[in-house]
């Protein structure tokens, strides 16, 4: 099944996430003010923004983890994201890949992928059942789309950092999700990592809908290409638009990019 077409998910209007005047206080502080953002079908959007910014919180108000004080949250235009638990926000198409990778270090690369197809809660009666031969091909396909096949065998906890995020997100590949939402994905990779990366999310593009928070503007460059950047600051919007614009924005370079 196509990932940016799976049955229920409303996206007749050409958004998979609609957040509006979303706020988050944590006792009067608010870590999210006000924020409006959309994220249409088949986008790329890359967050970038100065620590505090709100950028975590507000993937926490995505998947459920943290309720928004005010403000609507949607998923495509049906799944009131704020009245979903983690476990319906998930299940509903929504993937998240947090900072550190955590992947089962005991078992293979090829067994990491099993496992996440199998917690998939569409395919759940096939927990103790072999593979068929179209979920080793779609293992197959995805190991090589994470860099990984050749090393389909190898204990997860011998990879390098970098092998461990690109296990991780095949993981998320494997249950097919809608949106993928990938914190700081190249945080503690070597520079040969990062671009490969880019490379991988480049090939995602427009097969799924990924929401990507980064500090690293090389790498945010190389993905971002023509799509929008949203700047976050003091938990708003505070410039939306291509990387050279926002690059460009005053406002931007004087709350983090420096001059
Ligand atoms: N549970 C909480 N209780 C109180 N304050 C919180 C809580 N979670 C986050 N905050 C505060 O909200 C603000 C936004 O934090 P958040 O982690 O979302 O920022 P961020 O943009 O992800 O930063 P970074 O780039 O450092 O990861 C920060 O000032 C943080 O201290």
């Amino acid at each position: 099944m196509n990932a940016l077409k799976r049955e229920g998910l409303d996206t007749t209007h050409g958004a998979i996430l609609y957040l509006s005047d979303i706020t988050v206080s944590f006792d009067g502080f608010r870590a999210i003010n006000k924020l409006n953002l959309d994220i249409s079908v088949g986008e790329l959007r890359c967050i970038i923004g100065p620590n505090g910014a709100g950028k975590t919180t507000m993937m926490d108000v995505i998947t459920g983890k943290t309720r928004p004080t005010s403000g609507t949250a949607f998923f495509g235009q049906n799944y009131d994201l704020a009245k979903m638990t983690e476990y319906e926000i998930a299940h509903a198409g929504i993937g998240r890949k947090f900072q550190r990778p955590t992947v089962f270090e005991q078992h293979t690369v090829f067994e990491n992928l099993e496992m996440a197809m199998k917690m998939d809660k569409r395919v759940r009666p096939t927990l103790f059942a072999r593979l068929t031969s179209e979920q080793e091909d779609k293992i197959d396909a995805i190991l090589r789309q994470i860099r990984l096949n050749g090393q389909e065998d190898r204990l997860a906890g011998l990879l390098s950092h970098g092998q461990k995020q690109w296990l991780e997100i095949g993981m998320l590949l494997m249950q097919e999700p809608q949106l993928i939402l990938l914190d700081e994905p190249v945080a503690g990779m070597s520079d040969a990592e990062t671009a490969r990366t880019a490379e991988l999310l480049n090939e995602l593009r427009g097969k799924h809908s990924i929401m990507v928070v980064e500090h690293d503007m090389g790498f945010v460059t190389e993905i971002a290409q023509q799509g929008k950047v949203t700047v976050l600051h003091e938990g708003s919007v505070l410039a939306e638009g291509r990387m050279d614009q926002v690059q460009a924005d005053e406002r931007v370079i004087d709350v983090y990019l420096g001059r």
